[in-house]
């Protein structure tokens, strides 16, 4: 398993190892050893969500209040993906800033995101599926969203596919207007948060 941190502190990238036979392939996108050396703490798991899109399908970015927030492991067993997070927790260093991850189910390449960062995601090709381990169960009064067209962001969607959004997400309002209408985290919220864990 390697690790990287992104360029947002605090987002990892896991890339275990795939082991193929005649049978076919094995790999393990989750070891908790590797995973609480990097981050520092456990992941505790309270809720594993799925998703299937079609190529197009750009979901999120999405966020829960923090604290908790909600944090997640996400892999891609099947299809492709690009999956992009934005750090939106007013006061960061890197506040406004993204980074992406090449997902797919050939690498089983996994990303951590932890609680107060954006996160989304464009489906490259049909029938992509999605797989979290998040650390929180599904409070919808809590979740929320910016647009994932936000041109100030100018998130990196390949220029090649139309866009396909759900209704709430295409109502989302920009970064801007999220953090003028006090709907974003704090940096100094998430740091303490993140101690507690
Ligand atoms: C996220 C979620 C949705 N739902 C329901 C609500 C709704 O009827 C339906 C689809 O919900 P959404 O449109 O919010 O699904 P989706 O746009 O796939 O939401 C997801 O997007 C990505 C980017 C994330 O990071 C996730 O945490 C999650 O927010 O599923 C649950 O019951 N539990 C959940 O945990």
């Amino acid at each position: 398993m390697q690790v990287r941190e992104l360029s947002i502190a605090g987002v990892f990238e896991f890339s275990p190892q795939s082991f193929e036979d005649n049978r076919g392939l094995f790999s393990a996108p989750f070891q908790g050893d590797m995973f609480e050396k990097a981050v520092g703490h456990a992941l505790r798991v309270g809720q594993t969500n799925h998703s299937v899109s079609r190529r197009g399908v750009i979901r999120g970015i999405h966020f829960a209040d923090t604290p908790p927030g909600q944090a997640k492991y996400v892999y891609c067993p099947r299809g492709s993906m690009l999956d992009v997070v934005v750090d939106i927790r007013v006061g960061s260093p890197t506040f406004g800033q993204w980074d992406s991850a090449f997902l797919d189910a050939k690498s089983y390449r996994a990303l951590y995101v932890p609680e107060g960062i954006g996160h989304g995601f464009v489906a490259l090709e049909d029938d992509t599926a999605m797989s979290y381990l998040c650390s929180t169960g599904y409070n919808p009064g809590r979740e929320h969203g910016i647009t994932p067209l936000d041109p100030a962001l100018n998130l990196p969607w390949p220029a090649n596919i139309e866009p396909i959004l759900s209704e709430k997400d295409a109502k989302a309002p920009t970064l801007a207007e999220a953090q003028t209408a006090g709907l974003l985290p704090t940096y100094e919220a998430c740091l303490e948060h993140y101690r507690s864990l």
